[in-house]
């Protein structure tokens, strides 16, 4: 049982590998979103403040560069430190107080406020509903004590109180909706990545036996053959056939079949090591991948199963089934391809089977042919 499970756990592994790929993608998106408001917010902050330059308002014109220099900061700050949360965190800070800067003064024509429409879907969408809920409670707090208190020292603007209400009752709207929004996109992003999981690991298992199927050996094979080629570590594969298998269906049903590849997959797993790779090659045909191990290594490893096979009690309602296999062994060698390697494989096996079933080549002298 703790084999099945540890076999379950590392195909869970490359689940995971996989999914968590997908995360990054999406962690990725959200970085590129931040940068490419920075580099927006950038151009309008220059701009603006060259603007206020040309029309005499030299205060306003330094302030808007002085949050430019932060932007860039950061963008530079990032580039070496690759801190995601320092950024995005320093980003939207930054963003804040630009815009309670620009409720303070007013900005253009007292249409600073305007500008915080933005933050709640922005803080939402970087940092999650719940700090974007609070980002979003601060701000509205915040802007509530700008438009109150029109004499504080860097409070140069004052607003009518109609636009104060509207602006306070549509900022709020528009933060309910951002929620309900990010809630919906969050909610749908976590039910989809439960449904790739399961449907990642359906993809990768052999329905009948749970080992892993021939798709996610290819991938283990790959990565192995990928391994070797790169850091000159060495692997090799026995493919399994059991004997005479037509014969158990045809004599005790295809449901005694399946019940004896059941148990046969269990006996494979039971003898294996964890980073073995075990898996259901088609019909009653296994191969397995034993990394860092060597021919003689994987031919004592084959032997070994050959003889528990074939010492093992295969039952199905109370009928003993004679059950054996046989195998090919090969390992990996220089210049050798996945597809060499398998084809090498198969002939070992071929031979096998030619030489009387419930054996392993190439044989070895010092096993006891059966
Ligand atoms: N019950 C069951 N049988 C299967 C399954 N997949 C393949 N088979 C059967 O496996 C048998 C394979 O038969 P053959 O390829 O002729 O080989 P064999 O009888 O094992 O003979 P040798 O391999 O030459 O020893 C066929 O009868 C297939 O129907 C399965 O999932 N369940």
């Amino acid at each position: 049982m703790t084999h099945r499970n540890n076999h379950s756990d590392s195909i869970q592994e490359r689940v995971n590998t996989r999914i968590s790929s997908v995360k990054e993608r999406d962690d990725q998106r959200v970085l590129d979103v931040s940068t490419n408001l920075s580099l927006g917010a950038l151009f309008f902050l220059v701009l603006i403040g060259s603007k206020s330059h040309i029309s005499g308002n030299h205060f306003h014109g330094y302030m808007l560069y002085f949050f430019g220099a932060i932007t860039i900061a950061n963008l530079a700050n990032y580039h070496y430190s690759q801190n995601k949360l320092f950024y995005h965190r320093a980003f939207i800070s930054m963003v804040g107080v630009l815009f309670l800067y620009l409720t303070a003064s007013g900005g253009e024509s007292n249409t600073g406020p305007l500008w915080f429409y933005v933050f709640p879907p922005l803080g939402f969408y970087i940092f999650g509903i719940r700090t974007g809920l609070i980002l979003s409670v601060i701000a509205v707090i915040l802007v509530m004590i700008i438009f109150s208190f029109p004499q504080l020292p860097f409070v140069t603007t004052e607003y009518a109180t109609d636009f104060k209400i509207r602006f306070i009752a549509t900022f709020s709207f528009v933060t309910a909706f951002a929620y309900i929004l990010d809630d919906a996109r969050r909610s749908a992003k976590s039910e989809l990545i439960e449904m790739a999981t399961l449907y990642e690991y359906a993809a990768r298992t052999d329905e009948l036996t749970s080992l892993s199927n021939r798709r996610d050996m290819k991938e283990c094979l790959d990565k192995e053959f990928y391994r070797h080629q790169r850091s000159n570590s060495y692997f090799s594969i026995i493919l399994i056939d059991i004997d005479y298998f037509k014969r158990v269906n045809d004599t005790y049903g295809h449901d005694a079949g399946d019940a004896i590849l059941q148990e046969f997959s269990l006996l494979l797993m039971g003898l294996s090591r964890q980073i073995d790779v075990v898996s259901r090659w088609g019909g009653e045909e296994f191969l397995m991948l034993l990394p860092d191990t060597s021919l003689l290594q994987a031919l004592t490893l084959a032997e070994r199963l050959r003889v528990a096979v074939a010492e093992h009690t295969f039952k199905y309602k109370s009928e003993v089934i004679p059950v054996t296999m046989s195998a090919g062994v090969c390992a990996v060698s220089q210049h050798e391809s996945i597809n060499q390697l398998l084809k090498q494989a198969d002939i070992n096996l071929y031979e096998a089977k030619s030489k009387g079933r419930n054996r392993i080549e190439p044989a070895v002298k010092s096993f006891s042919s059966p």
